[in-house]
């Protein structure tokens, strides 16, 4: 009888343990993919700067330096090295040329990696560093801390290939310092996942301190749970590990939350500079987690256009947002809502079928919906021309996103029948300041006006930040944490400017 339920406890201890475990291998994929990111910038870096035609350290150089910087998602800054010295970096000469110190790994590539080094000297700036052909890369060690946040009391470390077997069979925290991101807990370990990328030297482990009921177990206890349990356990564990792997992948988990309607819209208002009335809000998707935190959609879209969920994705998103937004239009006419569209959804024939459908069945007017392209995505010019022409013919107003951020913006600017450019915000960044983003904003904005489009400053976070770029644009409009976060729909501000 004893037995019986001690199997009992079993079986609902390896449920619980498969839950988790399939939990923590979905949190260590995407650490691994925000990882691989951060490594793709960094390598690219190291090989486009030694092919910069400039004069290392001269002044054209510290201005290249700077746009790449300015450029990248992760990079805070590159240097020029020499005999491990830095020489320079973006921002001027490094005075006395700083010394890096003996790394704490080199690549099977050859890449010196520090995992925690302070910028400039100044320990108050803690970066990662990189160095191979004399350039140094500095990344933020943070790059990744919005997941690591969300692993609640397990621990996770980003290791190479060599050391991730030795991390993922440790079973004491001790063992687990020295690597990039892990935390110190003076606790034991348990349930170890290691995920690693090929050519990448990048493997991310993760571990969950021990709690079970079964490690309090008294010795007596433990021997009879393993004698009745293991059998009917492992029964169990065959059945229900078959069903949670196949759940597992982040497809499926993404699938699973398009189905269930899981994903959610946040709304972000966007202002006029001059008057700081609201004209229309932004819709951004989220894939929230159990424990509050969401998922970035620059992870989950990409994902989903691979996997081919983005037309699910995008149906979706257009549905709650002219749901959502469908009041508000009528109240408000001059509003208009804004939805993201990837590439390969602009390009699909049913896009423009399920705005009309979607619109029609809210009573929404087509001239309501802003459809941003982001034009960083690199595709068919031509097709792209295509597709954009035929939304606007049937009465969808275009904006390209993310102006500045990409390589092909002029290309775009010369053939896409577009309404507004939204600025990267790099320029709000760069305004007021000597980086390059402010030096090219006077000579972006004349071609701006000469093309007749109207224009979007992109992530503004300060006053000085608005009142500035108001200035210099009479007439444009912005976005940013200055007027607003993104929120869900009923947490939007009521009043008709901010
Ligand atoms: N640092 C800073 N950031 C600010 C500020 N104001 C807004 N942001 C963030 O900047 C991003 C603006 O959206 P985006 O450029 O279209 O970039 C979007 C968009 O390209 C894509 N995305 C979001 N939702 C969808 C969707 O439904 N479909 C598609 N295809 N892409 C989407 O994911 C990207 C990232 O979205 P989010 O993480 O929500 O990030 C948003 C927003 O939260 C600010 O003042 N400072």
């Amino acid at each position: 009888m004893s037995i019986g339920v001690i199997a009992v406890i079993a079986t609902f201890e390896v449920i619980h343990w498969q839950r988790r475990h399939s939990e923590l291998a979905f949190q260590a994929e995407l650490i691994l993919r925000r990882s691989v990111a951060v490594a793709t910038e960094v390598r690219s870096s190291l090989r486009t700067v030694p092919r910069l035609k400039t004069e290392p350290c001269s002044p054209e150089d510290l201005k290249a330096l700077r746009l790449l910087v300015e450029r990248s998602a992760f990079i805070v800054e590159i240097g020029r090295t020499k005999d491990n010295r830095i020489l320079c970096d973006s921002d001027g000469i490094v005075p006395n040329g700083g010394i890096l110190g003996p790394a704490d790994r080199i690549t099977s590539r050859g890449t010196k990696v520090w995992l925690r080094v302070p910028l400039r000297g100044d320990w108050r700036l803690v970066v990662s560093a990189a160095e191979a052909n004399d350039v140094v890369i500095f990344t933020r060690p943070t790059a990744a801390d919005d997941l690591f946040r969300s692993l609640g009391d397990a621990v996770a470390a980003v290791v190479p290939p060599r050391l991730a077997t030795a991390y993922a069979s440790s079973k004491h925290s001790d063992q687990l310092t020295g690597a990039a991101y892990t935390p110190v807990v003076d606790r034991w370990f348990e349930q170890n996942i290691h995920q690693c990328r090929d050519g990448f030297d990048l493997c991310v482990v993760v571990s969950e301190p021990a709690q079970m009921g079964f490690s309090r177990l008294s010795l007596g206890e433990k021997l009879a749970l393993l004698c009745g349990g293991a059998l009917l356990g492992r029964i169990a564990q065959g059945f229900i590990g078959t069903w949670l792997t196949s759940r597992r992948t982040l497809y499926r988990r993404l699938k699973r939350a398009i189905d269930r309607n899981q994903i959610t819209v946040h709304y972000q208002p966007l202002v006029r500079l001059d008057d700081r009335v609201v004209v229309g809000f932004e819709t951004l998707a989220r894939w929230p987690l159990p424990n509050g935190d969401h998922v970035s959609p620059d992870v989950f879209i990409p994902l989903a256009e691979r996997t081919g969920l983005l037309p699910a994705l995008t149906e979706f998103v257009i549905d709650r947002a002219l749901c959502d937004m469908s009041g508000l239009l009528s109240e408000r006419p001059d509003l208009y809502v804004s939805i993201n569209i990837a590439v390969q959804s602009l390009l699909s024939e049913e896009l423009l079928t399920v705005l009309k459908l979607y619109c029609d069945a809210y009573g929404v007017e087509r001239s309501r919906i802003v459809l941003e392209i982001t034009e960083r995505e690199t595709g068919d010019v031509k097709l792209i021309g295509d597709a954009v022409g035929r939304l606007r013919a049937a009465g969808f107003r275009i904006f390209l996103d993310d102006f500045g951020a990409g390589y092909s913006s002029l290309a775009y600017l010369a053939t896409l029948p577009i309404d507004t450019i939204k600025l990267d915000k790099l320029f709000s960044n760069s305004v007021g300041t000597s980086l390059v983003g402010s030096l090219v904003l006077d000579e972006i904005l004349h071609m701006m006006s000469t093309l007749n489009l109207s224009v979007v400053f992109e992530g503004i976070e300060t006053e000085e930040q608005a009142t500035a770029l108001g200035a210099i644009a009479p007439g444009a409009m912005g976005q940013g944490w200055l007027f607003g976060r993104p929120v869900p729909i009923g947490d939007l501000p009521t009043s008709p400017s901010v």
